[in-house]
């Protein structure tokens, strides 16, 4: 069985062996600390990837800030490896008692198989476990989890307080640049609407990815863009791709050797991202969308067997994703904005989405702002 295998787990040193033979994505490496120090070139090259990709690499490594450490962030990353990778080899029984999707939530477990990644409905290729912020922080009620991730909500509290603070550093970037309202601006920004303390659907995702069939053209998790806000991305594997505008062109690969299943998986603009040490991955997601009328980018991605020699590996992923506080109406907040007909909240919004997946015939009435995201230029 695929969920219950013990195949070899990543090891740092993973990282080294992504394979020359693969095209993969341009994304640009921003520094925290220089995000941190104001550096205008840096905040110019992060605003410029909000943009034009919605995908950025985040060099966490030589922070000496007090506002956010990120030293400390991957050190909470490295060990939350090894949590997921406690609760994943749970027995299926065990950890199925943790999928609340039957009570109309999105938290705790997910197993093998209980997503669809396409509108046929065909079966995703991994598992989830969800773990709410407000859950961690006190804000909502403790929901029922095993021993081994109870024991953890210390580590929990710290990533997500970094994360957190990551994704708000994203956030006030982008809207001291959009044109917002001045009742956007009166209110506090797109910040205002992201508070740590308010009720929203921010979580912690821990998945895991058993390796695929070799001669499978296998898609552990289908086409998406992330409905919230801000997502911060810990992969060591490859395997995550995104799907290039026709304005940004892949990296081609250094070495011939691509497979022929590989090749097929880069038509249509799709370019593996290649994980980097020391780095986080920074997308954004559908609210930016909605809030910025289409000016900042919510990117497609998915997952699909890690390439070459890594395929035959168990891929891990841990992900932050920051939304909107859960009251809040996902509408423009700049000047200029068309009025959307549906006057839809973070919650609901995202309830919608995350459930959809779950239900085989979801897939239309759980899309976000994918359209968008296809579009072949960038918004002036
Ligand atoms: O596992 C990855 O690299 C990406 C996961 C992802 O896109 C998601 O969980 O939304
Ligand atoms: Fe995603």
């Amino acid at each position: 069985m695929p969920h219950s295998d013990h195949s070899p787990s990543p090891a740092r040193d993973t990282f080294a062996s992504f394979p020359p033979t693969v095209p993969t994505a341009p994304l640009l490496r921003v520094s925290l600390q220089k995000l941190l120090d104001r550096d205008p070139e840096e905040l110019d090259r992060c605003w410029k990837a909000c943009c034009e990709l919605g995908f950025f690499y985040l060099d966490l490594q030589n922070t000496s800030s007090q506002a956010i450490d990120g030293k400390a962030l991957l050190q909470d990353a490295d060990q939350l490896f090894e949590v997921m990778k406690g609760f994943f080899d749970l027995s299926v029984e065990e950890k199925t008692q943790y999928d609340f999707a039957d009570k109309g939530s999105y938290f705790g477990y997910k197993g093998y198989g209980k997503g669809i990644v396409d509108a046929k409905g065909t079966k995703d290729r991994n598992e989830f476990y969800n773990i709410s912020k407000d859950d961690i922080l006190g804000l909502s009620e403790q929901l029922p989890s095993p021993d081994v991730l109870n024991a953890q909500r210390d580590l929990y509290e710290s990533y997500i307080k970094s994360s957190h603070a990551v994704c708000m550093l994203i956030t006030s970037l982008v809207s001291s640049r959009l044109p917002l309202t001045s009742s956007a601006k009166d209110n506090g920004g797109l910040e205002a609407v992201h508070k740590l303390g308010s009720v929203s659907g921010d979580q912690i995702r821990f998945v895991k990815a058993p390796p695929q069939e070799p001669n499978l053209k296998g898609v552990a998790l289908g086409e998406h863009t992330d409905f919230g806000s801000v997502t911060v991305l810990f992969n060591r594997l490859g395997g995550l791709q995104v799907r290039l505008p026709d304005y940004i062109d892949a990296i081609p690969p250094a070495t011939h050797g691509i497979s022929s299943i590989e090749q097929q998986l880069c038509n249509d603009g799709w370019a593996y991202v290649r994980p980097l040490p020391g780095h986080c991955i920074v997308n954004l997601g559908d609210a930016l969308v909605k809030f910025s009328d289409g000016k900042l980018r919510s990117n497609i991605h998915r997952v699909v067997a890690p390439p070459g020699e890594q395929a035959k590996l168990t891929r891990y992923s841990l992900v932050y994703f920051c939304r909107p506080e859960d009251d809040v109406v996902l509408q423009s907040m700049v000047e200029g904005g068309q009025e959307d007909e549906e006057k839809v909240t973070a919650k609901e919004w995202i309830l919608r989405r995350a459930l959809g997946r779950r239900k085989a015939d979801g897939w239309e009435k759980s899309n976000g702002t994918e359209a968008t995201s296809m579009r072949s230029s960038v918004k002036a």
